[in-house]
């Protein structure tokens, strides 16, 4: 997936992204453990909503919890200068925050992502949380915008039709693209899938081109 593509037509202010410090996809995808690290942290993820164990069990849980965060704390870096977000080839660009989905098409045309709703992701009776649709929707239309060669953009509104209940631990497809652009403004759309063509949920958002400085 290319990102920070060379240019659009705002030429002359694209490298600036408003005020928005240059990214660049971390070729490594963190390195050699990060994609399992990140996988075992939402396993963890998953653990931590779905069970109950008995007190001595969590206090063992809360010590190791503890002590990987010593571990890393050292660590912290600025914005841009982790393999989180920026790791294009692992699920979710290897963010907990995003979804642990897949980018299969990522161009002018559009943009398509397939994965699961894990249990970490539940909301009531076993279905996905209303939450997390945005949340996919959202960070499908930031790669819509800037796989259309767009300068960085932010949600001026998203607007999500909720048509049919969303299941756990099923293959799904979300798929969107840019319908219309008039000046700073790009409208973008996108819809949820089952493998079969059922829609449970679509979307449609205004994407915003950001100003020189603009955080
Ligand atoms: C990070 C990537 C690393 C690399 C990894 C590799 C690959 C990744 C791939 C892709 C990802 C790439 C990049 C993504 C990076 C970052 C994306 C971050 C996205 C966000 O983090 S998103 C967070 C939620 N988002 C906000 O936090 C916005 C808060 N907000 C504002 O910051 C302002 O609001 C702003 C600046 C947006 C606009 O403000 P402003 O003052 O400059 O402009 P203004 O208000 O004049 O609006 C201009 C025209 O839009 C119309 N308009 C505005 N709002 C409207 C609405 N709601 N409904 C209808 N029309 C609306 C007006 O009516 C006017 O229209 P007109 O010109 O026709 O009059």
């Amino acid at each position: 997936m290319q990102v920070m593509t060379e240019h659009t037509e705002r030429d002359g202010d694209y490298e600036h992204h408003g005020g928005f410090p240059v990214y660049a996809a971390d070729p490594d995808n963190g390195g050699p453990h990060f994609g399992r690290l990140v996988e075992a942290l939402r396993t963890v993820q998953d653990l931590a909503v779905s069970t109950a164990p008995p007190p001595e069990v969590i206090a063992q849980a809360a010590e190791q919890a503890e002590a990987l965060a010593a571990l890393l704390a050292p660590y912290t870096a600025p914005e841009g200068h982790y393999p989180a977000g920026r790791s294009v080839g692992l699920p979710g660009r290897g963010s907990l925050l995003m979804l642990p989905w897949t980018v299969e098409k990522f161009d002018r045309t559009g943009v398509r992502s397939t994965g699961v709703f894990r249990r970490y992701h539940m909301g009531g009776n076993g279905a996905a949380h209303g939450g997390v649709l945005p949340l996919l929707f959202d960070d499908l239309f930031g790669m819509i915008t800037h796989a259309a060669g767009r300068p960085i953009s932010r949600t001026g509104y998203l607007h999500v039709n909720y048509r049919k209940i969303t299941p756990l631990e099923t293959p799904l497809v979300v798929e969107g693209r840019v319908d219309r652009v008039d000046g700073r403004k790009t409208f973008v759309s996108a819809r949820l899938t089952e493998p079969d063509g059922t829609l449970l949920a679509d979307a449609e958002a205004l994407m915003i081109v950001l100003l020189p400085g603009q955080p």
